[in-house]
């Protein structure tokens, strides 16, 4: 265990509306390590990476980034968070003002781009592809586009700490096969990642280790049954059809 693990949390209990949704929950995440968060709907995953960012307060417990607590922690070039796609509403601004927002913690307030700004800008486009989107309106993009974005504003900070919520949601194989590659570089180069998926999918060959949450609790690798976690299982129409609509009025 290292205190300048970029990422620890111990004991976080969180509620959210009178009802708790994170209990007693520990983790750390290494330099250069690859961690998946996982578990099923509502279990709790974007609540504790918005709580491991100080978006949330924890009711108990302790988060540090880089060895300092959170709330408190200022350094914020050091992290990039990529949220959920449908979580960003900026239509009438570029594709290269999105990815810009990422370079803020690096730059004093009212300045134009500097040349290392515009040069880590460039690169986080390439690196998703998007270069020749730059000045294309945000709002005009796919989903899958969008969230690439995102991931160019994050990675346009140099970030040391990249938590990124289904970063492949909407995005189309290839594409999330050029994202695995460039995540193992990245991590390979010292990047810590913590990467909230439904499933492993192509990043399963670059994850260090999986976390999975149940109910806000962390399932215990050794006694994985303790909650009752099991998948969902698939939808089962009520009447027994396989087409949802079947039954529906024409
Ligand atoms: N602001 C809020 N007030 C009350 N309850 C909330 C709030 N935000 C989330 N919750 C509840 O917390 C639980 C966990 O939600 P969360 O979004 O963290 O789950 P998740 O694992 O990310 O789910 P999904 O995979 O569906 O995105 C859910 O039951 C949700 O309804």
């Amino acid at each position: 265990m290292n205190a300048t693990d970029p990422l620890r949390a111990d004991g976080l209990y969180v509620s959210l509306g009178g009802l708790p949704i994170l209990r007693d929950v520990s983790l750390r995440v290494g330099a250069g390590e690859a961690v998946a968060l996982l578990g099923g709907n509502g279990s709790g995953k974007t609540t504790l990476i918005r709580t491991l960012l100080g978006l949330v307060p924890h009711q108990e417990g302790t988060v540090e980034l880089f060895g300092e607590a959170v709330p408190g922690f200022t350094d914020w070039s050091r992290v990039g968070y990529v949220p959920q796609h449908s979580a960003v509403a900026v239509a009438n601004a570029t594709v290269r003002e999105v990815a810009a927002s990422g370079r803020l913690a690096h730059r004093r307030p009212f300045q134009w781009l500097t040349r290392a700004d515009r040069m880590a800008l460039d690169d986080a486009l390439a690196h998703v592809g998007l270069a020749d989107r730059k000045g294309w309106p945000f709002g005009a993009l796919s989903g899958g586009q969008k969230q690439r974005v995102l991931i160019a504003r994050a990675l346009a900070s140099q970030p040391d700490l990249l938590v990124m919520d289904e970063p492949m949601a909407g995005v189309d194989l290839h594409s999330q096969a050029g994202l695995a590659r460039l995540l193992t570089s990245f991590a390979r180069d010292g990047l810590a990642l913590l990467v909230v998926l439904h499933e492993q999918g192509p990043l399963a060959g670059m994850l260090d280790r999986t976390i999975t949450l149940c109910d806000g609790r962390v399932v215990d690798p050794e006694h994985p049954t303790a909650h009752d976690c099991a998948p969902a299982t698939p939808w089962e129409s009520p009447v027994g059809l396989s087409d949802p609509f079947a039954g529906a009025i024409r």
